[in-house]
């Protein structure tokens, strides 16, 4: 079984960020989680597409950009100009999400849907075809550094086994109080990528601790 581990550089060093992030990258992480919030969706701001295009000069990670944000339409087009291969948007945050999906296809860049803990995974039946990854929230989204949500193992399950049934290839993604103890739970329940962010950044040696995190994702 192979698993992705995409560190959220939320719980990164903003002052020492790129070096942060070639020390996750030399620890052979696949994704670069970039959260970015507007403090309307969620009640936090972050990170907008300046910085993602200057991250994008020094890394060769897949940029997973997770916009937490409402209206995303109108941002788009800037976080994949910036460098972006990959655009998660809420499910909660989209009125027109068919659209909102196509938009990310269209302008070149892989297509998410994240879902929050209290949203049921069946809300996306008529879109699962169409997306390249569904984002599992095990936390209530905002803040880095939260408690895992066990709620989220069934969806994950149910997400798993709807995808076998239905002949389906995007992958699962989960993101919240994933650490060594978290991370083998939803990699039984069925999930490919895991976003780790205080679990990487709070580690003493953050490059050593991604593979630390495989190693215990992967214990069964
Ligand atoms: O999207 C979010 C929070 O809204 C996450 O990506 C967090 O940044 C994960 O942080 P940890 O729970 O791993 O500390
Ligand atoms: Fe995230």
């Amino acid at each position: 079984m192979t698993i992705k581990i995409a560190p959220s550089i939320l719980s990164a060093d903003f002052a020492n960020l790129g070096a942060q992030v070639a020390a996750v990258e030399a620890g052979g992480a696949e994704y670069l989680h970039i959260d970015v919030m507007d403090g309307h969706f969620v009640p936090n701001i972050t990170i907008g597409p300046l910085v993602v295009a200057a991250l994008r000069e020094r890394s060769r990670m897949v940029f997973d950009t997770h916009l937490m944000i409402e209206a995303p339409d109108k941002y788009i087009p800037d976080f994949i100009q910036a460098g972006s291969d990959l655009i998660t948007v809420h499910q909660e945050a989209c009125v027109h999400l068919h659209r909102t999906l196509s938009l990310i296809k269209e302008k070149g860049a892989r297509a998410g849907v994240a879902l929050n803990p209290a949203t049921p995974w069946q809300s996306l039946a008529c879109v699962l075809p169409m997306v390249d990854l569904v984002l599992v929230m095990s936390v209530n989204p905002g803040f880095g550094g939260q408690k895992f949500i066990a709620g989220a193992l069934p969806k994950i399950e149910a997400l798993a086994r709807c995808r076998q049934e239905q002949g389906l290839c995007f992958e699962i993604q989960v993101d919240g109080g994933v650490n060594r103890t978290t991370a083998p739970q939803v990699v039984q329940a069925g999930a490919d990528v895991l976003v780790a962010g205080s679990a990487l950044f709070g580690a003493p040696d953050p490059q050593a601790e991604v593979a630390q995190l495989r190693a215990a994702a992967l214990t069964l």
